[in-house]
């Protein structure tokens, strides 16, 4: 399977920025959502696993085809939860319907990610939506209770080395679990809306005890309320793992540096840009004075 980007002469970066400011704007003004977190991590969510379906032994799934706005993908047990990102971004896309869908959920995971004060993550545009019958399977997402071999093969599958695929798990600094949508019971105390290495300094200092929660799901909680999936938990665990863990929070530039090459890389897989394809790195509200 080949998908190339589609490179539209007629809208420029002022034409993407304006629709990644209308999503910044959007983010600010509905900030109730999920006991005031926000929108910020789900849209964060949807656009990681619009792109998490991907494949490489046959380079299917991925972003491309904005396949998630069909009922076989977006009812995906794995994606309970990201209809309010879905529902989020609607207005968004009637106003600007001349943007792909798989366009409109990548860029709004790179605005989530910018206004969150993160790094600044290059984009791409070129999606072209494909039709339902494109839709990949379910059961391509991760599971959460698994330990490190699960997670390091889990990734491959993604293209992602060691350093990717924890500067990725990084992205849990952000949002919390729901027992409503995952099974997994996070706190909102420990919840954040900022994007930062905490995710790291927590797994490293605090005191984490494997215990099932209130749906029988097993989880690492810490004494402060913080918790911890298997998944994240394997991370320091595995050694190799282990000494990244312990870069990235003892370094925040470099979780940075190496988080926005690996979250591009995982909203591209599966695209053939060609030469020449525009890149763009969009202004933050702040940066436009807004
Ligand atoms: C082994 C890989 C991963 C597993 C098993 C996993 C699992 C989960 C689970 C179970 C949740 C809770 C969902 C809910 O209950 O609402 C979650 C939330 C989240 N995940 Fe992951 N995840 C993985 C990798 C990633 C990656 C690569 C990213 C982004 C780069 C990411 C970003 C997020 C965000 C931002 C949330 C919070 C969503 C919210 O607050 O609504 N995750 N993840
Ligand atoms: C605040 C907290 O639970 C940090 N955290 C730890 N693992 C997580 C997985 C998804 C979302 C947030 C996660």
């Amino acid at each position: 399977i080949v998908h190339i980007a589609a490179i539209n002469k007629d809208r420029t970066i002022d034409d993407y920025q304006r629709i990644y400011n209308k999503i910044a704007e959007k983010i600010r003004e509905d900030d109730e959502y999920d006991g005031y977190i926000g929108y910020g991590p789900v849209l964060v969510r949807l656009g990681w696993h619009s792109s998490g379906t991907y494949n490489k032994e046959n380079n299917s799934g991925g972003s491309y085809g904005g396949t998630y706005r069909f009922k076989l993908e977006n009812s995906d047990p794995s994606n309970n939860g990201l209809q309010n990102a879905a529902q989020f971004l609607d207005p968004i896309y009637k106003e600007f319907n001349w943007i792909s869908h798989g366009d409109l959920y990548t860029l709004g995971a790179v605005c989530a990610i910018q206004e969150a004060q993160g790094p600044k993550i290059k984009w791409r545009p070129g999606r072209v939506d494909l039709p339902e019958s494109a839709t990949p399977e379910n059961g391509r997402l991760p599971d959460a209770v698994n330990g490190a071999d699960y997670v390091r093969k889990f990734y491959a599958r993604l293209r992602m080395n060691d350093r990717e695929a924890v500067a990725l798990t990084g992205a849990h600094c952000l949002g919390r679990t729901h027992l409503k949508n995952s099974g997994f019971d996070g706190p909102w105390g420990a919840a954040s809306s900022s994007f930062t290495n905490e995710f790291f300094i927590n797994l490293l200092n605090e005191q984490w005890k494997l215990q099932k929660n209130a749906a029988g799901n097993k989880q690492y909680d810490s004494p402060k309320g913080y918790m911890m999936l298997e998944t994240d938990y394997a991370l320091i665990q595995d050694p190799i793992y282990l000494k990244i863990v312990k870069e990235y929070a003892n370094n925040e530039a470099s979780f940075f540096k190496d988080f926005a090459s690996s979250f591009q890389k995982l909203l591209e897989n599966g695209i053939d840009y060609p030469k020449g394809a525009p890149e763009y790195i969009f202004k933050t509200l702040d940066d436009q004075d807004m």
